[in-house]
Parts: C-alpha cells; sequence; structure tokens
C-alpha cells in the first residue's frame, strides 16, 4: 500500500500533465492490443474445441480449413505482440526520460546535490536517477499493461468456464449440494490460497531488493572513485587497500545474493509446484463429465484450455512477484530520494540581496550543532577587496559556504550585494570537457577564441591555447598551480560582480599568486574580492583584513 502511494506521488507529474494525451494514447494503445490477444486467445480457445471434434470425425477437409482459419491467428497474434512490444518500449522511454529531467531538475536545483552530500544520504543518488527510475518506468508500464489484460482475460474466460461447468450436484456428508460453475469456484480459491502464501513466503524480496540496489550502487561507486584517485592511489601505492577495500564491498553483494537466492529459491519450489499442479486440476475436474459422456474430448480440451487461461491471469500476482518486489523496492527508494530532496530544499535558504555585502551577527555551525564561528558581523562595501584571516580549521571556508547559502547549519542573517558572483574554490572543477567550455564555465556561452586566448596569455598559459576544443582528462593533466591559473582565467571571463576567492592561488608561488591577483584588480576594476588566503605576500594586496575568532 506505502509503494502504491509513493508510486503516485512519483507518477503524478508525469501522467497528469495537459501535453501527456500521447503517453495516455501510448497506454490506451497497449491495453487495446492487449485486449485483442486476449480476443484471439478466446477464438483459439473456441477453435481448439471444433478442431479436436473434427479430428474425432476424421473429417479431413474440414481439418485442413481450420489449419488455415489457424494460421490466420497466428499471424494477427504476432502482429500484434511485436506492436505492443515497440509500443510499450516507446512508452517507457518518454516516462523514462520526463522522470530523469524531474529528477535531475530536482536535484540540481537551489545546490540540493551539495547539501544532500553533507550528511551522506540517502546513498548512491546518480544510481536512482539511472537505474531506479528505468526500473520503475519500465516495470510500471509492463505490470500495469499485464494487469488488464489479464483481468480482461478473466472475464473472457470466466463466462466460458462457467458455462462448461453446468451444474453439478456434489454430495457432502450425507447433504446433497447442487453447485454452477464448479470449475470457476476451484480455480479462483486455488489462486487465492496460492497468492497468500506467494506473499507469504516472498514478503522479504522487498526489504532483500532494497539492500541489493544500495550494495550494488556502492561497489560501483567504490570503483568509480578509485578511477577517479587513480593517481593519488598509485603514489601511495595503496592497491593492497583498495582491493581489500572493494572485496569487503562485495562481499556485502554476496551476502545480499546468496539471501536473495534463498528466498527465491523457497518462493519458486511452491511456485513451479503450483503451476504443475494447476495443469492437471482441470482435467482430473471435469473427468466424471467426460466418464459420463456428457462432454465430448473437445469439450474436455477446451475446459482444459479455458481453466488454464483463467488460471493463468489470476495468478497474476504470483507469477510476477519476484518482479512485483523489484519494483516496490525502486518505489522505495525513489521516494525516499525525493523526500530528503524535499527537505534539503526546506534547509536552502535564499540570502536576501541588498547594495552591498552585510553580515549581521551570524553564527557558523557544524552539522552536530557545535559553533564554529559566532556573531560573525562585517560589511564589505561595493569594490572593496576583503581578506579573512585565522588559522586553520576555524570555518573560513565554511562561512563562504554560508554566505552563498549552501551550509545550511547557521543562524542569523546577511545580505548578498547585487549581481552575481563567482567563488574560486582551491580545487577547481575540470570536467573532462573541451577547453573552450571549461574556460567558459559556469556560464553556458562561450567567449570567442580571441578573447579565450588573450586571456590564456594574461594568466600565464599560452601554451593551451591551440588546444580549444580538445577535451582532455584536465584535472589529471594540469599541474596544480595550472589548475588555478585556470580558475583566475575562469574569473576574468565571467566578470562577476563578487569574486570569493578560498585560497585560490595557493598552488602558486606567491609571486606569480601576487601577479594573477593584480591582473585581476586591472581587469575587475569594480568588482567586490572576498579572500581567503595563508600566503602572507599577498595581504598587501587587499584594502583590509577581517579575523575569524
Ligand atoms: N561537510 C562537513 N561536515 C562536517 N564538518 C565539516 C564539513 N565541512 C567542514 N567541516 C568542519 O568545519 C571546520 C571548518 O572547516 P573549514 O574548511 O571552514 O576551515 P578553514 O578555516 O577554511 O580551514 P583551512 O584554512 O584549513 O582551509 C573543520 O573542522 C571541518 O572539519
Amino acid at each position: 500500500m506505502k509503494s502504491l502511494r509513493t508510486f503516485y506521488r512519483l507518477a503524478a507529474p508525469f501522467w497528469r500533465q495537459g501535453s501527456q494525451w500521447l503517453g495516455w494514447l501510448m497506454l490506451a494503445g497497449i491495453i487495446g492490443m492487449g485486449l485483442l490477444i486476449v480476443q484471439i486467445n478466446v477464438l483459439i480457445n473456441a477453435w481448439s474445441k471444433t478442431f479436436y471434434d473434427t479430428l474425432g470425425e476424421f473429417d479431413t477437409g474440414a481439418l485442413y480449413a481450420l489449419m488455415g482459419r489457424y494460421v490466420l491467428y497466428l499471424s494477427a497474434y504476432v502482429l500484434i505482440v511485436v506492436a505492443l512490444d515497440w509500443v510499450r518500449k516507446a512508452l517507457v522511454l518518454r516516462w523514462r526520460q520526463a522522470m530523469t529531467e524531474q529528477f535531475t531538475h530536482a536535484w540540481l536545483a537551489d545546490q540540493a546535490f551539495y547539501r544532500l552530500g553533507l550528511n551522506g544520504e540517502p546513498d548512491n543518488p546518480d544510481q536512482r536517477i539511472a537505474e531506479d527510475v528505468n526500473i520503475v518506468a519500465d516495470l510500471s508500464v509492463e505490470l500495469v499493461a499485464s494487469f488488464i489484460i489479464n483481468m480482461a482475460q478473466v472475464g473472457a474466460f470466466m463466462s466460458i468456464l462457467w458455462q462448461l461447468s453446468g451444474v453439478q450436484t456434489f454430495s457432502l456428508g450425507g447433504y446433497s449440494i447442487t453447485l454452477s460453475g464448479y470449475l470457476v469456484w476451484i480455480v479462483v480459491l486455488y489462486t487465492l490460497a496460492g497468492s497468500l502464501i506467494t506473499h507469504w513466503v516472498g514478503r522479504p524480496l522487498h526489504r532483500l531488493n532494497v539492500d541489493r540496489q544500495h550494495y550494488e550502487a556502492d561497489f560501483r561507486a567504490s570503483l568509480l572513485r578509485k578511477r577517479e584517485h587513480a593517481e593519488q592511489i598509485a603514489l601511495y601505492r595503496g592497491e593492497a587497500v583498495e582491493r581489500q577495500h572493494l572485496a569487503e564491498r562485495f562481499q556485502a553483494i554476496a551476502g545480499n545474493w546468496r539471501q536473495l537466492m534463498g528466498r527465491e529459491r523457497n518462493l519458486s519450489l511452491f511456485t513451479v509446484s503450483y503451476e504443475r499442479v494447476s495443469l492437471i486440476i482441470p482435467v482430473f475436474a471435469a473427468l466424471p463429465a467426460f466418464l459420463a459422456k456428457t462432454i465430448t474430448l473437445g469439450g474436455l480440451m477446451q475446459i482444459r484450455s479455458a481453466f488454464g487461461a483463467v488460471q493463468g491471469s489470476l495468478s497474476w500476482f504470483i507469477k510476477l512477484y519476484p518482479k512485483l518486489m523489484h519494483w516496490s523496492s525502486a518505489v522505495e527508494r525513489l521516494g525516499q530520494f525525493e523526500q530528503a530532496i524535499a527537505v534539503s530544499r526546506c534547509q536552502a535558504r535564499a540570502p536576501m540581496v541588498g547594495d552591498c555585502l552585510c553580515v549581521n551577527g551570524l553564527d557558523v555551525l557544524r552539522p552536530d550543532a557545535e559553533v564554529l564561528l559566532e556573531d560573525v558581523s562585517v560589511r564589505v562595501a561595493q569594490g572593496e577587496w576583503l581578506l579573512i584571516a585565522g588559522r586553520s580549521g576555524i570555518g573560513k571556508s565554511t562561512l563562504l559556504r554560508t554566505l552563498q547559502g549552501l551550509w545550511p547549519y547557521c543562524r542569523g542573517s546577511w545580505q548578498l550585494p547585487p549581481g552575481r558572483s563567482l567563488l574560486l574554490p582551491q580545487k577547481p572543477y575540470l570536467p573532462s570537457m573541451p577547453l573552450r567550455h571549461l574556460l567558459a564555465y559556469p556560464a553556458i556561452e562561450v567567449p570567442s577564441a580571441v578573447r579565450l586566448m588573450a586571456v590564456l596569455e594574461q594568466v600565464g598559459l599560452p601554451g593551451l591555447a591551440r588546444r580549444m576544443d580538445e577535451q582532455s582528462e584536465w584535472s589529471r593533466e594540469l599541474s596544480g598551480g595550472e589548475q588555478q591559473r585556470i580558475g583566475i582565467a575562469r574569473a576574468l571571463l565571467y566578470a562577476p560582480d563578487t569574486l570569493y576567492l578560498d585560497e585560490a592561488t595557493n598552488q602558486l608561488d606567491e609571486g606569480s599568486a601576487r601577479a594573477l591577483l593584480r591582473l585581476v584588480r586591472e581587469e575587475l576594476p569594480n568588482c567586490t574580492v572576498i579572500g581567503i588566503s595563508h600566503q602572507a605576500a599577498l595581504s598587501t594586496l587587499f584594502d583590509r583584513t577581517w579575523s575569524a575568532q
């Protein structure tokens, strides 16, 4: 029930959109084609009675005509099944795309992705967006369509089975009982009992599937981190530790897999027996009528096939139970993710904008509520350069994060200057993208090649000018100082109104660092700069120093 409520919350934005008529049309098409398949099954069921009766009469001519009709049913069946599969896949893609956009937007909006990472919950957002969304879209379409089609099949064949059952009189404990449609009662009770036992045996599969997705994602993320930090690991010669670490992660997968295997084995023991027994039940149930010659061989075969159709469709829950558990675990993980994003967005504080940067009685805390900086009050005039000083670990970087609205653990208020701002951290973000886009980041518009080359020249990287379209692993290739030069180049190109420098030149020698900051002053004369630096030679470039205590 909880999974269904969460699913409704996740699915509503897509299916409620006015423009989603095509999605509804595709779903209706899938169900319509499914119902056509049911109709063909009904025709084949009637055909089988005629066929076996004709077979009993050795009427060769009629048999050929019946085989021709069967080929017709079969061709229609194949065409519809293929078309249904195609439309189903197209709908899954459509829904997955919309849900992926919905989640990536929510995750990236208001820096939720950053705040979610602060306390490590929920785990592996990448896996939730890439895999769980796919599972939910894919299995939901399959489950909804197959449920409706199976229930239609139940309706169609139930009436056939009811008629074929006729009215039977049984004697039970000395009483004579007259029952209509006894085969229908048998199939309903048999499937109901089967469904209850399946749920009882298979219930733990939900939790095990949630854990499985978590462990698999953890393992993949660990492998990815090894690749990202290949150089550091290689320099430390940390292979043995890494191997042990990966083996431990895999142990969690293996342990969970063994438990899943055990549970699925128990479930299969029941479901396979259930399936096999269901094949023979209708034959035994109708045998007395056949032996009493009240039904023909064709009639017996028709009962068998109608019973099989009703039982097969009513057993939808039993057959798809492992998939239902897989689906419900993905729904749960996405639901958790959605709620965590919502909570983190509530934590977001949109700073007020005034005529200058003004902090008033601000307390900056650690996540455990311990105070880092108390009662911070500082005012920075437009165009002023302020240096924040203080011992390592006191909370200078955290203060900048707080001002940016990234750090939710704070009390008090502040206002930011108007215009756009840029924060250069000590380790610039250098994804593998063409150099021209890398330099323009975070702007989407890329400046002209002439401008880019001029800036590269200014920051002391003229050699990179001929590699504008190259997409290299920049963070591995460039030295720490060169990476920081790229950071300064970005500031010059982006031309923010307020620039925050969080030890943005600490990998450079003091002479080069001074030269770069002087360049910023010349090129961006009206820019307000708030800097953090332990490089003593830089302090004279700032108008004033504020000491964090
Ligand atoms: N995401 C986090 N979760 C928990 N604690 C954090 C987190 N980020 C920072 N801290 C803690 O906050 C304290 C202040 O860190 P911060 O980086 O602001 O110091 P700093 O003054 O800039 O130090 P440095 O000059 O060495 O860069 C540190 O003790 C750090 O461990």
